[in-house]
This record gives C-alpha cells, sequence and structure tokens, in this order.
C-alpha cells in the first residue's frame, strides 16, 4: 500500500503506460488515424485555397504544367505514404516505380507550409480525364504559391534532364478522340556523336539549333511562329530517322512521328496538330512516298497549311517540324519553297569520312591497314549507305579485318550490283538517290522504292555472301539476284 503513495511509481506507471501506448498505436496503425484525425481538426481552423491542374486544356491541348506535377510528385518520398500506389518495374530491369493511383492524396512541404495533391479522375471511372487539385492555406497562399510553382517547374525540368525521360507520341488513329496521341519512352540511341556526318555540316546544324532555341524575342519581333521548319534526305539507311533522334536528344523535346496514312483527313491533322506541345520535334517520315502515290487521306493544302505554321500560331511553339524524303526532284515547289522549309540537309551515300566513323563507332578501329584499299573504292565511286555499312560491322564485330574485307567485297558487290543495274535504265541519281516508283516500275522488284528497302535487300544479298564464303570466297552477285 505504501508504494502507490510513492509519486516515483506513478511516474514509473506512467512511462511504461505511454511507451504500451505507442507500441500499441504504431503496432496497429492507429498513429495514422490519429494523425489524419488531428489534421482534419486543425484544417477546421483554416481556410484552404484549391488549384486545379488538368490534364487537358479547353481546346483539349495537353496541358504542360499536369506533365510537371506529375513528374515532381513521382519524385517525393512522401508518394510511400500514399494509401494507394500502383507498382510498376523501371528503365532498368530491378526498378521499381510507385505510380499514384487516382484519388489518392500525397503531402509535401514547402517553405514551412503543408500542402498536399490529390489525383483527381473526373467524371468517374470510365473518364480519361484526369487532373491534380493542389490544396493550400489561404494564409501560405501569398507566400509560397508561385514560388512554390517554380520549384515544381525546376525539378520536373531537372528530372527530365538528369533521366533523359524524352516521349515518343504516335497517332494510332481510329475513332478514339480522346487518345490522338499514344506515347511511350524515347528511347533511340542515336545521337549527334552517333552520326556520321561530315564534321562541319554537323557543326553548322548543331549551332542553327541552339541559335533557334535562342531566338524567342527575334521570332516574336519579327511577328513568327516559333519553329523552324528541316527537311532531311537522301538515299534510304543513310540516317534521316537517326538525326531526328539525335536532335531530339540535343534540344532535350518530345517527338511527335505522324503516321500520314493514319490522318483521316485535313480536320484530323489539325487536330493532331493542336494536341501537339510546346518543346517537341514533330516528325512527318517518307513524305515523298505520300505524296507521289498520294496516299494519304489529307489534301496538299492541309500539309501546306501544317508547314506555314498558320494552325500552329493558335498552339504551343518552341517546335522544330522534320519532313524526311528520299527524294525531293518530284516533289511540288511549293512545298520546298522557303519559309515552308527552313533547312535542306541532304544525306549523301557513304564516303571514306562516313566509313571512318562507322568503323571507329562500330568497331573502336581509328586506323586500318586495310584502309587505303577501302578509300580507293571509295574515289572509284564505290559507295553503300551507312546502314549497310553498319550491318557488315555488327555482324564481324569480333573481328575488325573480316569487317574490313566484307566491306570492301559489298563496294565492289556494290558497284557491279548498282553498275548492271543500270543497263536498262538509271536507277540511282547521281548522288545515289533512288528514282521514284514511277520511273522504276517497269524494273526489277530490286529497285522499286514503294516495295524495297535497299538496306533489308542488302542483308538478305549479305546472307547470301556468309553463306557462300562458308564454301568459297568468291561472291556471284547475279546468282544472288535471283534470290533477291
Ligand atoms: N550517317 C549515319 N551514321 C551512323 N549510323 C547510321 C547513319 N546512317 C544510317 N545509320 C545506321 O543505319 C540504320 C538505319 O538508319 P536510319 O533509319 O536513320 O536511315 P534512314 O535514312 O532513316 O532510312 P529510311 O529512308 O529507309 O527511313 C540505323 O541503325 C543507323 O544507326
Ligand atoms: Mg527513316
Amino acid at each position: 500500500m505504501k508504494i502507490l503513495c510513492n509519486p516515483l511509481f506513478f511516474l514509473f506507471l506512467g512511462v511504461c503506460l505511454l511507451f504500451l501506448f505507442r507500441v500499441f498505436f504504431i503496432r496497429t496503425g492507429l498513429i495514422y488515424v490519429t494523425k489524419r484525425c488531428w489534421r482534419r481538426v486543425v484544417d477546421c481552423f483554416h481556410v484552404h485555397q484549391f488549384y486545379r491542374v488538368p490534364e487537358f486544356n479547353e481546346n483539349m491541348q495537353e496541358n504542360r504544367l499536369y506533365c510537371k506535377v506529375s513528374d515532381y510528385l513521382h519524385s517525393l518520398a512522401s508518394l510511400e505514404d500514399s494509401d494507394f500506389t500502383n507498382l510498376f518495374t523501371g528503365k532498368k530491369p530491378n526498378d521499381i516505380v510507385l505510380r499514384l493511383d487516382p484519388n489518392q492524396v500525397i503531402d509535401d512541404d514547402f517553405l514551412g507550409a503543408k500542402v498536399s495533391w490529390i489525383n483527381e479522375k473526373i467524371g468517374g471511372d470510365k473518364s480519361h480525364l484526369r487532373s491534380f487539385v493542389l490544396k493550400m492555406r489561404k494564409t501560405d497562399k501569398r507566400r509560397i504559391l508561385r514560388p512554390y510553382l517554380q520549384h515544381i517547374h525546376t525539378i520536373s525540368d531537372e528530372l527530365k534532364q538528369r533521366n533523359g525521360d524524352l516521349k515518343l507520341y504516335m497517332n494510332p488513329g481510329g475513332e478514339d478522340h480522346n487518345e490522338r496521341w499514344r506515347s511511350v519512352s524515347f528511347t533511340h540511341p542515336s545521337t549527334f556523336e552517333t552520326i556520321a556526318m561530315e564534321s562541319d555540316l554537323k557543326n553548322k546544324l548543331i549551332s542553327d539549333l541552339e541559335s533557334f532555341l535562342k531566338a524567342k524575342q527575334y521570332y516574336h519581333r519579327l511577328g513568327r511562329v516559333w519553329k523552324r521548319n528541316y527537311l532531311l534526305y537522301g538515299p534510304s539507311g543513310t540516317g534521316k530517322s537517326s538525326f531526328v533522334s539525335a536532335m531530339a536528344k540535343f534540344l532535350n523535346y518530345d517527338v511527335y512521328d505522324i503516321d500520314l496514312s493514319r490522318v483521316v483527313d485535313d480536320s484530323d491533322m489539325k487536330l493532331l496538330l493542336l494536341k501537339t506541345t510546346t518543346k517537341s520535334v514533330i516528325v512527318i517520315e517518307d513524305l515523298d512516298r505520300f505524296l507521289i502515290k498520294k496516299s494519304t487521306a489529307v489534301s496538299l493544302s492541309g500539309i501546306l497549311n501544317f508547314m506555314d505554321g498558320i494552325l500552329n500560331s493558335c498552339c504551343a511553339e518552341e517546335r522544330i517540324l522534320v519532313f524526311t524524303m528520299n527524294c525531293k526532284d518530284n516533289i511540288d515547289p511549293a512545298i520546298l519553297r522557303p519559309g515552308r522549309i527552313d533547312v535542306h540537309i541532304h544525306f549523301p551515300l557513304c564516303d571514306f569520312a562516313a566509313f571512318k566513323t562507322l568503323a571507329s563507332n562500330y568497331l573502336g578501329v581509328k586506323d586500318h591497314k586495310l584502309f587505303p584499299q577501302v578509300e580507293e573504292m571509295f574515289l572509284n565511286g564505290a559507295t553503300l549507305s551507312p546502314a549497310e555499312i553498319g550491318e557488315l560491322m555488327i555482324a564481324n564485330r569480333n573481328s575488325p579485318s573480316r569487317a574490313l574485307k566484307s566491306v570492301i567485297t559489298a563496294l565492289q558487290t556494290g558497284v557491279e550490283w548498282r553498275r548492271s543495274a543500270s543497263f536498262g535504265r538509271r536507277l540511282l541519281d547521281g548522288s545515289g538517290t533512288r528514282v521514284s516508283p514511277e520511273e522504276s516500275d517497269n524494273n526489277s522488284a530490286i529497285f522499286s522504292a514503294e516495295n524495297v528497302d535497299t538496306t533489308k535487300d542488302f542483308r538478305k544479298l549479305y546472307g547470301l555472301l556468309r553463306l557462300k564464303n562458308k564454301k568459297s570466297q568468291s561472291f556471284d552477285l547475279s546468282s544472288g539476284q535471283k534470290y533477291l
């Protein structure tokens, strides 16, 4: 009984009880319920302000801020405290990425103020419309709103820069107007370093892109839309698509790849454009094929309007438009006039300088005793596309000598191949460009631009070459052609 009168006993009992409470609260998770209730109580004494960041604006264009907020929130450690998150595999095989489930709340602190975000799905479960809603105390609003939004911009830009997280958007076509663009991560490995191209030209193009990036005020002063149109033209397998990737990576822009065969009409094309975002490279590949064969539902004036930027003036700016073609000879001059195309870039077949870049990139060889022989062959007019040479080098990457020998054989073969092809009709123009389908349709299917990709032909040829090499060192082109 005496012990009950001892204050130390009560102190000890109190500590024990507190400890047990704590263990009980943490073990059972009641701590979270308590925290939440406490927060609700505190919230009752504050007036809040809400800001919605919808995924699309009233023109149904993607809201860039939504993407930035999404990137920012998904980088927060407090994402793990959210009640419901989805788990996905990341870029690396063992990476696990957390994604907020709809209608979940995520908390954040900024300059001592507490804010929360709700990942809302507008219009029920079947809806595609999403938004983030920011909730902050009115008393904090004036102090933190602007710096907080600026902070989100900065962090999301840094994240994008660090992760190289670019997106490739494709138009799937079809009826679903909410899904004009479908995106995947843009992982094309080409950069300006890996592209074999005359170094002066490459440097000029890089500085052209750099000066475009700095020219916002200049374009606005002239009353022009801040955009630049490039035409990349040259034979198949010379690096046009790879160059687009290099541009996008250099600029850190997303890529919108418009498949003209899936565009239903001119207004569909307009809507596609309206739904592209600023800081993007918009690409139309093989424009010559669509124009010559008229295999797209988009009219010439639809394409011209797009190139002029009349439509773009009502959309976001800071964008690059790129058109690729195999040959621009038969193209309506209206398409190519200055203003519609700002920069024309020719992608030729390989010369010796480009070959050396490829040898260095693919084989790690800067010099070799077979180089003079290869150089002589180029000087004598032999040539292949960089894609063709790249294929041979990849196939023989373990033995540079074998790779170079196979390139020499292929160069010889290529000369004979092209010579034999030119007996009947001219199939290649001066720069090695394939002629149009109309010009070549009486010739063998091998050279028909619409059916045959030179690279694929060459792979078949090369497959044959390897088979034959096992039996004998010589390669009979005429017999090879029978198999093509
Ligand atoms: N100039 C080059 N430098 C380095 N690699 C190249 C070059 N040209 C082509 N290649 C390689 O060849 C392959 C095909 O190139 P790419 O797709 O860029 O050619 P393309 O000109 O777009 O052809 P197409 O007209 O058929 O679309 C790629 O894997 C690329 O790495
Ligand atoms: Mg291409």
